[in-house]
């Protein structure tokens, strides 16, 4: 639950876009009070199953008015307001640059399920694709990646969920698009927001510690964690199997005293079921990451950049637009 409390106290602004929403009408983030207007089903047939996520059953479809190949997204029973929240973030973010083109929403005459059409991309998973990635096409799909996620910071939306899992990539057409808003969320300064969010091996720290008050740069975080496990070989980088041994697996490589100091200046408390687990940690260096199958992959500007992304500070991160900028683009 996202709550803004006027007896709780700012603690953690967003470095950048934190104003997104305030300079646009009430109607672009509001999406409680939102009209869905529904498009015709009988335009939609259903090929075949791609997947079954947590939130819905993704088939392969076609538009049969125009043979266009699509996605058809069938909702499993949620809450109302989340298919709200998802609907509207699609619709304020589609035709944005490598952001998943929303194409028609549609429900079920009889049962109100609702579905979501999106453009089909001709993905090859990510087991198989990222082992084949030269530093060229690292550079590149990153940087499409980077500037999805600049596009929806800009538009003042978090989307809290990104993995590998949720980045399609078609190689042959060399098209990445940044799918899955299920989580996404707008930005508010000030806001508290649920920390159930992410999938577990990308799971930012301040989620871990509870800090409430996060942003955009949780995204970066997750960035950072599938760099790494593209770079160093290790899929996925950090491996819990909780959330509190998600943060433990943290620790062992960036160190207990430097998680301490980011809990610290935010004035969080840690769970009591962090007693005892967290240890006393020193700082691996990255070179102990190396090893005879990834050092072809690994420089110097590559761990630099991996480096400043799985800061523990999510303020200290790079922007989307910063790490753009990083030298690891100009190797
Ligand atoms: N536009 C698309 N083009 C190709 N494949 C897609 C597309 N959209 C979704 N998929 C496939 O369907 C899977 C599930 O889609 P999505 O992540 O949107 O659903 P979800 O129910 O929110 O999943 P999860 O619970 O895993 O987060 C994706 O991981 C992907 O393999």
């Amino acid at each position: 639950m996202s709550m803004l409390n006027p007896l709780s106290k700012t603690y953690s602004v967003a470095r950048v876009y934190a104003d997104a929403n305030e300079q646009k009408p009430r109607e672009y983030w509001d999406y409680e009070n939102y009209k869905i207007k529904w498009g015709d089903i009988k335009n939609y047939e259903i090929i075949s199953k791609i997947g079954r996520g947590k939130y819905s059953e993704v088939f392969q479809g076609v538009n049969v008015v125009n043979d266009q190949p699509c996605v058809i997204k069938v909702l499993k029973p949620v809450k109302m307001k989340k298919i709200y929240r998802e609907v509207k973030i699609l619709k304020n973010l589609t035709g944005g640059p490598n952001v998943v083109g929303l194409l028609d929403l549609v429900r079920d005459e009889q049962s109100k399920i609702p579905a979501l059409i999106f453009e089909r991309i001709n993905n090859v998973d990510f087991r198989v694709l990222y082992p084949k990635f030269a530093i060229a096409d690292i550079q590149y799909y990153f940087t499409q990646l980077l500037i999805a996620l600049d596009y929806c910071h800009l538009m003042g939306i978090i989307h809290r969920d990104v993995k590998p899992q949720n980045v399609m990539i078609d190689p042959v057409l060399k098209k990445l698009r940044l799918i899955d808003w299920g989580l996404a969320e707008f930005y508010h300064r000030g806001m508290d927001y649920n920390v159930r969010v992410a999938s577990r091996y990308h799971k930012g720290p301040e989620l871990l510690i509870n800090l409430q008050q996060y942003d955009y740069s949780l995204d970066l975080w997750s960035v950072g964690c599938m760099l790494a496990a593209i770079i160093f070989k290790k899929e996925p980088f950090f491996r819990g199997d909780s959330n509190n041994d998600q943060l433990v697996q943290i620790a062992r490589v960036l160190g207990t005293a430097d998680l301490m100091s980011y809990v610290n200046k935010y004035g969080i408390i840690l769970s009591s079921e962090y007693n005892g687990i967290l240890g006393n940690f020193t700082r691996k260096p990255w070179a102990n990451f190396i090893t005879k199958d990834n050092k072809h992959m690994v420089s110097e500007e590559v761990v630099d950049f991996i480096d400043k992304l799985l800061t523990y500070d999510h303020q200290l991160r790079p922007t989307a637009k910063e790490a753009m900028l990083h030298p690891f683009f100009l190797i």
